[in-house]
């Protein structure tokens, strides 16, 4: 029997700020899609941004919450204490609640809620001081993205692991960091090369994907992806990078429907005639 794919809902800032809507998306994602997790982002934007980043426009002011970028990152973001709150509903429904950690004074925050996981996103595989603070101090899985990376920079972020001696708990997640994601820049042969190369050093192969559709997932699945996240919205039309390649909730249910049915598909025949077929055959077969 192949481990069952475990689906992932990143609300990541989808909730706006709200946490009445990011309650709604967890329950949606519990209740009506049966996801196995729900992801959210934890950033102190003072820290991770430049003054001059902070204090400038967003690049795409159609998209900003705020007069600035760090203005418009502020008011997507919830506090620790909001951030257990929901750590809470999601245990209630039965949901793994997981974070990923953009900068040190995060990573130290979520690290004291105890999630089951913590994520590096892509834009932070590269700073060695989460890392390592994570592989120090916290015990869970820890899920990193290597959108943006370089096969080097890939292979010194699992030697780092195996140094600290953590790789068995690292799942590393093929992911090209594009909103949405043309299907031709998915690559998903890129999920065969990290098992190729890091399938026995690392715990598990996953796939976060900003794509549209969820034919993707599917044969990321087929390739040996055994963990996917993807974006997860109540209204793809909402304000905001990240809405337009998110799955609404029917799309988000149908792709965990989908990627349980096709994993229990994924076999040889136990025997050469299946007992299905031997009924068949000794109607049909001439
Ligand atoms: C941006 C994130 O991840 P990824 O790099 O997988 O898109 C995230 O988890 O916050």
């Amino acid at each position: 029997m192949n481990t069952p794919p475990f689906l992932i809902a990143e609300i990541g800032c989808n909730h706006k700020g709200d946490m009445a809507i990011a309650k709604e998306l967890i329950t949606t994602a519990a209740l009506f899609c049966k996801v196995d997790a729900v992801k959210f982002q934890k950033r102190h934007s003072k820290e991770l941004l430049s003054e001059e980043q902070y204090n400038s426009p967003h690049p795409n002011p159609a998209n900003s919450y705020g007069n600035t970028y760090g203005e418009h990152r502020e008011a997507l973001e919830l506090s620790l204490d909001q951030n257990r709150e929901l750590k809470e509903w999601c245990e209630e429904l039965g949901l793994v609640y997981a974070t990923s950690v953009w900068d040190m004074t995060s990573a130290r925050e979520i690290v004291s809620l105890e999630p089951k996981f913590i994520k590096i996103p892509s834009a932070t595989n590269l700073n060695s001081e989460i890392l390592d603070y994570l592989c120090r101090n916290y015990n869970g899985e820890i899920h990193l993205s290597v959108g943006m990376t370089t096969q080097a920079e890939e292979l010194a972020i699992v030697e780092r692991f195996e140094k600290h001696g953590r790789n068995k708990d690292l799942v590393l997640y093929s992911c090209t960091s594009g909103y949405p994601v043309a299907f031709e820049d998915i690559c998903l042969r890129e999920i065969t090369r990290l098992r190729e190369s890091y399938g026995n050093r690392v715990k598990k192969i996953g796939f976060s994907g900003h794509h549209l559709g969820i034919a993707a997932d599917i044969g990321a699945l087929a390739l040996g992806a055994e963990v996917f996240e993807r974006h997860f919205t109540m209204d793809r039309t909402w304000k905001g990078t990240d809405h337009a390649a998110s799955l609404e909730p029917d799309g988000m249910r149908r792709l965990a429907r989908d990627l349980r049915n096709v994993n229990k598909s994924l076999a040889y025949k136990p025997t050469e005639i299946l007992e299905v077929e031997a009924v068949q055959r000794a109607k049909l077969k001439i």
